[in-house]
């Protein structure tokens, strides 16, 4: 296959501005030139240094007046639950009995799951998003029909089946036995298939009973490079009920070390009420928390202290949590991150901004060295951000001196109408219709 070149702004992060300092986090060509073959990026650069050096068969897209960046990576998300997106009046617990359970019991019939499965890859396209960390439900044809509909279109997904043996309606359960069984079949048919990589979904620690949570452990171990997936402290209910289920254990995240479930590739929603201790042990075992501000403001669960997690060392990455979540867009879920740390006195500038969405995601789920940015040899997902998106959009940013100031008018009033082009693995797998 020739190269193909995309001419446009460019903007991508380098490392973490916390680390290294705003300067030397990122990488900008006001003109700039992505090169791209058999799926990877191979050159990134100023297009007048560029151009003169493409091979002559180098087919050239131009977008004038947008700004290419990394695809957007959606830390947590769950995709049978885009049918009761934006559900009324309940707080976690209640909105899973009343709205989530029975939308995810529709599951167990393959043709809805399949048929959901393509409408959510398709938002997320929309949206911008290449890779998310997805819950399926308990049912194993939900990961099946997943999992074929992101090999079909070449994208790096990950996501499992959930675990959940009690406290949930006869039809939404296993076993501890079945779960397990159920999930290492899974594994052996799409982990490492294409981009496609598995997590073991205890769905929360109060959903299944200790010996689901430790042959969740014991399966987390017993293949490479899988992921665990779920969730932590999300409501002062919830972190109650755990704590009289679990009695023995000295808080919440010890349920889930207790069992082998917390180190690498360890992928926890939410986090918003844990303790210095629990953010220290995520820390120093390298797990990972999915900041989920649209979700964490529309089902009133708190308020997440990023300054905290961070201090702790923890890995941060950003999540929809789509249907508690009310966007598949990770620019809304920017404009909301922003509101919830100017409440706690914390600020989140753009630059920062854009490494949550992107390499910060990509570190939270040890995939930085394929997916985060747009180095060379990496993966080619990325995303085109149009400057006229909306009448209100080409207003703003005409009026903008910055770079800074042009990317924070971008977070705070960009959505799905914002992504003009969206490519994976180097195929354009959404264009927005004129
Ligand atoms: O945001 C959430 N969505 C869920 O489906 C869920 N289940 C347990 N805890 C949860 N939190
Ligand atoms: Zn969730």
């Amino acid at each position: 296959m020739p190269a193909k070149a995309y001419r446009a702004a460019l903007l991508h992060c380098l490392a973490d501005p916390r680390e290294v300092g705003e300067e030397a986090s990122y990488e900008f060509f006001e003109d700039g030139l992505l090169v791209v073959e058999d799926g990877r990026i191979v050159r990134i650069g100023a297009a007048d240094a560029l151009l003169g050096r493409l091979s002559p068969d180098t087919e050239v897209t131009h977008y004038p007046d947008a700004l290419i960046t990394p695809g957007f990576i959606d830390t947590h998300i769950h995709y049978p639950q885009v049918g009761v997106i934006g559900s009324y009046g309940t707080q976690l617990l209640d909105w899973l009995e009343t709205y989530t359970f029975p939308a995810e019991g529709r599951f167990a019939d393959a043709e809805h799951a399949r048929e959901q499965a393509r409408f959510f890859l398709g938002e997320l396209l929309r949206n911008g998003t290449t890779t998310a960390l997805v819950f399926g439900t308990v049912h194993p044809q939900s990961v099946d029909a997943f999992f074929e509909e992101a090999l079909s279109l070449n994208l790096r997904m990950i996501a499992g089946k959930v675990l959940m043996d009690r406290n949930a309606p006869d039809y939404l359960t296993d076993t501890a036995d079945s779960g397990y069984a159920e999930s290492r079949a899974l594994i052996e048919r799409w982990h490492g298939r294409g981009r496609l990589h598995y997590a073991v979904t205890p769905r929360f620690a109060p959903t299944s009973t200790p010996e689901q949570l430790a042959l969740a452990g014991k399966l987390f171990q017993e293949f490479s490079g899988l992921y665990m997936h779920t969730h932590i402290s999300e409501n002062r209910d919830e972190v109650a009920w755990v704590k009289s289920l679990f009695p023995e254990r000295k808080n919440y995240l010890d349920v889930y070390d207790h069992h082998g479930l917390i180190g690498a590739r360890s992928v926890f929603a939410h986090g918003i009420h844990l303790c210095d201790d629990e953010c220290r042990r995520l820390g120093e075992t390298g797990s990972a928390v999915a900041f989920c501000p649209t979700s964490n403001l529309f089902l009133g669960s708190g308020l997440f202290d990023l300054a905290k997690l961070e201090g702790h060392g923890v890995r941060v990455g950003l999540g929809t949590d789509v249907g508690g979540g009310t966007s598949f867009s990770q620019l809304q879920s920017l404009n909301e991150a922003y509101k919830i740390l100017q409440l706690q006195g914390q600020k989140l500038d753009p630059f920062k901004a854009l490494y949550l969405a992107t390499l910060g995601g990509a570190r939270a789920l040890y995939l930085e060295d394929r997916i985060g940015n747009l180095q060379p040899g990496k993966d080619a997902d990325f995303v085109v951000l149009d400057y006229q998106a909306t009448p209100l959009i080409a207003r703003r940013l005409a009026g903008a001196s910055s770079l800074r100031e042009k990317l924070f008018a971008l977070m705070i009033l960009g959505d799905d109408r914002t992504v003009k082009a969206t490519y994976a693995a180097g195929n354009r797998v959404h264009h927005r219709a004129a």
